[in-house]
């Protein structure tokens, strides 16, 4: 699957009678990252959702979400019905969310989930699933994927699991991939580490994203473009380094200050930021275990 343009023009979202999502409109260019960031209840989630159609069944959306894949076919996703959607996900959209131990199954080995999606659109073999859950373990930077493929959730590192998990979001080669805080769980080294390999993923194989984060420091890292949200509306949008060098919302001006605070440790016993410093360029990678 090569790189669909997502246009999504006012979508709206309500539950239970209250608005949450008010008429988002936006765009993601084939082949491009762009970072969703807001404070907590700004509606990053709920906008990741509309997109996969994951949305508590008595959500009411109106508006468009529509694809334009690259032989110039369209589809609109707000019409779409479960099955309609269960065909879309694996080859079409793939999602990683913040908790790997969520997403994976803690019975089942990870070589089998990394290529559950990968085997329900392409039916394989039992030797052609485990030689593609080999190369999808190396292809995320999983160390030793003999060992890792026959292993359960539990038996690895947290940063291992997420690598799982993003192997299992890429198995079937989504053209869009929507990420929802997937480091935000992790420490500081081994999210480095999957930052890369998201920005590699984007890269190699062809694939949009939406990275949805409250981290600046993380958003500079993996996307081009930005969109602040802030109570279910978009508040500002631009490239990330313009947005950074000239926040015009106040919104926006404060989760900069915000960043930037949490970033300046006061005292030298003081741990700063989960993130490390703010905007000074990526911090050096450490080992991951
Ligand atoms: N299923 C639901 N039912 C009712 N309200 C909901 C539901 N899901 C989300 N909301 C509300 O919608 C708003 C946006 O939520 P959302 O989860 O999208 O925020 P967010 O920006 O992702 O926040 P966070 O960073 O805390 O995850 C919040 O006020 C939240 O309480």
């Amino acid at each position: 699957m090569t790189a669909p343009h997502l246009f999504v023009d006012d979508l709206s979202v309500s539950i239970g009678g209250s608005e949450l999502l008010h008429g988002l409109s936006f765009e993601l260019e084939a082949g491009a990252r762009l970072g969703l960031i807001g404070g907590s209840g700004s509606g990053k989630t709920l906008t990741a959702l509309a997109i996969a159609g994951l949305l508590p069944e008595h959500a009411e959306v109106t508006g468009s979400v529509r694809l334009r894949f690259d032989d110039g076919r369209v589809q609109e996703l707000i019409d779409l019905d479960d099955r309609g959607f269960a065909a879309l996900r694996g080859d079409v959209i793939g999602m990683v969310f913040q908790e790997p131990k969520a997403a994976l199954n803690p019975l089942r080995r990870l070589g089998r989930q990394m290529t559950e999606s990968l085997h329900l659109h392409y039916s394989l073999t039992r030797a052609e699933r485990h030689e593609a859950a080999l190369r999808l373990a190396a292809r995320v930077g999983l160390d030793d994927p003999a060992r890792i493929v026959r292993a359960y959730p539990h038996e690895v590192s947290g940063g291992q699991r997420q690598r799982a998990a993003i192997a299992a979001a890429i198995s079937a080669g989504p053209g869009l991939l929507l990420a929802d805080e997937p480091t935000t769980a992790l420490d500081v080294t081994v999210q480095q580490g999957v930052l890369r390999l998201f920005r590699e993923i984007t890269e190699s194989d062809d694939c949009s994203l939406l990275f949805i984060t409250h981290n600046l420091a993380v958003m500079a890292e993996v996307a081009d473009r930005v969109l602040v949200l802030d109570a279910g509306r978009i508040v500002e949008q631009g490239a990330v380094a313009d947005i950074l060098a000239a926040p015009t919302h106040p919104v926006t001006r404060a989760l900069i200050g915000a960043a930037a605070s949490e970033a300046a440790p006061t005292s030298e016993h003081s741990s700063g930021s989960a993130a490390g410093p703010a905007f000074e360029g990526p911090p050096a990678a450490g080992a991951e275990r």
